[in-house]
Protein backbone atom coordinates (compact mmCIF):
# COMPACT_ATOMS: atom_id res chain seq x y z
CA UNK A 1 0.00 0.00 0.00
CA UNK A 2 1.37 3.49 -0.97
CA UNK A 3 1.78 6.20 1.20
CA UNK A 4 -1.03 8.75 2.24
CA UNK A 5 -0.62 12.53 2.63
CA UNK A 6 -1.15 14.48 5.93
CA UNK A 7 -4.38 15.85 3.76
CA UNK A 8 -5.34 12.52 3.25
CA UNK A 9 -4.95 11.57 6.44
CA UNK A 10 -6.99 14.00 7.94
CA UNK A 11 -9.94 13.66 6.10
CA UNK A 12 -9.96 10.06 6.84
CA UNK A 13 -9.84 10.73 10.49
CA UNK A 14 -12.48 13.31 10.10
CA UNK A 15 -14.60 10.39 10.89
CA UNK A 16 -12.94 8.63 13.59
CA UNK A 17 -13.24 10.80 16.91
CA UNK A 18 -10.35 11.54 19.01
CA UNK A 19 -7.60 9.43 15.98
CA UNK A 20 -4.89 12.34 14.78
CA UNK A 21 -1.57 12.02 13.30
CA UNK A 22 0.19 13.15 10.53
CA UNK A 23 2.11 11.52 7.53
CA UNK A 24 4.52 9.29 9.86
CA UNK A 25 1.68 7.45 11.86
CA UNK A 26 -2.08 7.97 13.70
CA UNK A 27 -2.55 7.80 17.19
CA UNK A 28 -5.64 7.83 20.00
CA UNK A 29 -5.50 7.57 23.78
CA UNK A 30 -7.99 5.71 24.85
CA UNK A 31 -9.37 5.65 28.88
CA UNK A 32 -11.33 2.61 30.00
CA UNK A 33 -12.95 2.19 33.27
CA UNK A 34 -10.01 0.55 35.08
CA UNK A 35 -7.03 -1.91 34.34
CA UNK A 36 -8.89 -4.99 33.76
CA UNK A 37 -10.74 -3.14 30.80
CA UNK A 38 -8.07 -1.25 29.30
CA UNK A 39 -6.30 -5.08 28.96
CA UNK A 40 -9.34 -6.42 27.48
CA UNK A 41 -9.20 -3.75 24.57
CA UNK A 42 -5.35 -4.46 24.14
CA UNK A 43 -6.69 -8.14 23.95
CA UNK A 44 -9.56 -7.48 21.55
CA UNK A 45 -7.15 -5.22 19.35
CA UNK A 46 -4.59 -8.12 19.20
CA UNK A 47 -6.80 -10.64 17.75
CA UNK A 48 -7.62 -8.35 14.80
CA UNK A 49 -4.23 -6.88 14.79
CA UNK A 50 -2.72 -10.85 13.93
CA UNK A 51 -5.26 -11.45 11.68
CA UNK A 52 -4.24 -8.10 9.67
CA UNK A 53 -0.68 -9.13 9.59
CA UNK A 54 -0.69 -5.50 10.83
CA UNK A 55 0.46 -4.31 14.34
CA UNK A 56 0.02 -1.35 16.53
CA UNK A 57 2.43 0.47 18.73
CA UNK A 58 0.70 0.01 22.02
CA UNK A 59 1.40 1.59 25.27
CA UNK A 60 -0.47 1.02 28.18
CA UNK A 61 -0.54 2.80 31.36
CA UNK A 62 -3.18 2.19 34.34
CA UNK A 63 -6.77 2.61 32.32
CA UNK A 64 -4.80 4.47 28.95
CA UNK A 65 -4.14 3.05 26.52
CA UNK A 66 -2.52 4.43 23.48
CA UNK A 67 -2.29 2.73 20.03
CA UNK A 68 0.06 4.33 17.26
CA UNK A 69 -0.49 2.74 13.92
CA UNK A 70 2.12 3.26 11.01
CA UNK A 71 3.48 0.88 8.07
CA UNK A 72 6.57 0.41 8.95
CA UNK A 73 7.81 -0.98 5.32
CA UNK A 74 6.87 2.11 3.91
CA UNK A 75 7.94 4.44 6.31
CA UNK A 76 4.48 6.02 7.08
CA UNK A 77 0.73 6.24 6.80
CA UNK A 78 -1.16 3.93 4.37
CA UNK A 79 -4.55 2.31 4.16
CA UNK A 80 -3.84 -0.07 6.38
CA UNK A 81 -3.32 1.85 9.06
CA UNK A 82 -6.67 3.17 8.62
CA UNK A 83 -8.15 0.60 8.05
CA UNK A 84 -6.69 -1.15 11.43
CA UNK A 85 -7.52 2.27 13.30
CA UNK A 86 -11.37 2.17 12.43
CA UNK A 87 -11.52 -1.54 13.38
CA UNK A 88 -9.57 -0.06 16.78
CA UNK A 89 -12.61 2.10 16.80
CA UNK A 90 -15.35 -0.37 16.34
CA UNK A 91 -13.89 -2.85 19.26
CA UNK A 92 -13.51 0.54 21.60
CA UNK A 93 -16.92 1.29 20.61
CA UNK A 94 -18.20 -1.88 21.29
CA UNK A 95 -16.73 -1.81 24.91
CA UNK A 96 -18.01 1.43 25.82
CA UNK A 97 -14.27 2.37 25.30
CA UNK A 98 -14.29 6.29 24.31
CA UNK A 99 -11.02 8.31 23.40
CA UNK A 100 -9.16 10.63 26.71
C1 LIG B 1 5.88 -9.54 7.47
C2 LIG B 1 4.87 -8.76 8.27
O1 LIG B 1 3.62 -8.79 7.69
C3 LIG B 1 5.32 -7.32 8.40
O2 LIG B 1 6.55 -7.23 9.08
C4 LIG B 1 4.28 -6.48 9.11
C5 LIG B 1 4.03 -6.91 10.54
N1 LIG B 1 3.25 -5.90 11.25
C6 LIG B 1 3.34 -4.60 10.91
N2 LIG B 1 2.73 -3.68 11.62
C7 LIG B 1 2.83 -2.40 11.35
N3 LIG B 1 2.18 -1.50 12.11
N4 LIG B 1 3.53 -1.97 10.30
C8 LIG B 1 4.18 -2.83 9.49
O3 LIG B 1 4.82 -2.39 8.53
C9 LIG B 1 4.08 -4.20 9.79
N5 LIG B 1 4.65 -5.12 9.01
Amino acid sequence: MSLLSSADIDTALDALPGWGGDAADIRCRYRATDFPTAIALVDAVAVVAEEAGHHPDIDIRWREVLFVLSTHSEGGVTGKDLELAARIDGIARGMSITAS
